[in-house]
């Protein structure tokens, strides 16, 4: 049976085509997939889906492989191999606030889609803070007074930017990464071996 590699769906499915594109693997069934949500090359078994479920994907060994953000490892934990970072979808973590904001006496309320990530965040500090969950579009929350403050990703700051909020602390360096399932590293070695090398020399040479 060929390899199956979970891929995230959205910004870093493109990435990761492109960074594939580049490794010279077979590509052609992969450009014009349309909406299918599982596609077959010569070499491997793609799906595609969101990167938690990627990661459940994974860790459950129905996909071989899977390609993630760091962000999403690091909030669910899931039980897999995290093998190395890939040279795209970098990002960070950072908190924010509307300009000229003063923090109240009170508890702060965080607004975020990564509340793991946002609770140990401020425990790191000493602080216990009120988690709000948000799914996304979380630069809502401070403008509109759900929130004091949000934790979440960053690339270009435009969207902060935008929506009148700045940065206050940038805690973490995000990319994507390759993970693999426990089991199958050992069983399918032989298979999978070539692959993540060509991986990691194409992440080498572009990083
Ligand atoms: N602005 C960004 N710039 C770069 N990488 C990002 C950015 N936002 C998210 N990422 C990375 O890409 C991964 C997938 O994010 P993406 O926004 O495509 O999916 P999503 O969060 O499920 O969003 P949506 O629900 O809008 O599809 C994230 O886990 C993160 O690692
Ligand atoms: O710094 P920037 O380059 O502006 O990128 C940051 C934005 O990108 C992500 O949102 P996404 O587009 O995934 O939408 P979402 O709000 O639905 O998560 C993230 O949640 C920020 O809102």
């Amino acid at each position: 049976m060929k390899p199956c590699i979970a891929l995230t769906k959205g910004r870093l499915e493109k990435q990761f085509l492109d960074f594939f594109e580049s490794l010279e693997f077979d590509m052609s069934s992969l450009k014009d997939k349309g909406r299918k949500l599982q596609v077959e090359t010569d070499d491997f078994l793609f799906v595609f889906a969101k990167g938690p479920d990627v990661a459940t994907y994974v860790e459950n060994g129905i996909a071989d492989l899977g390609i993630v953000g760091e962000d999403i490892l690091i909030e669910h934990q899931p039980d897999v191999y995290n093998l190395f970072p890939l040279p795209f979808g970098r990002c960070g973590m950072a908190v924010a606030t509307k300009k000229d904001f003063e923090w109240p006496q009170r508890k702060k309320r965080i607004a975020t889609s990564f509340t793991n990530i946002a609770k140990e965040h401020f425990m790191q500090k000493g602080e216990s803070v009120d988690i709000i969950k948000l799914e996304g579009s979380v630069e809502l929350a401070p403008i509109l007074g759900l929130a004091d403050a949000i934790v979440d990703i960053v690339e270009t700051g435009t969207t902060l930017k935008e929506n009148g909020l700045v940065i206050e602390e940038k805690f973490l360096a995000i990319s994507a990464r390759l993970i693999a399932n426990r089991s199958s590293l050992k069983i399918k070695k032989d298979q999978l071996n070539p692959v993540i090398e060509a991986f990691k020399e194409g992440a080498k040479l572009t990083c």
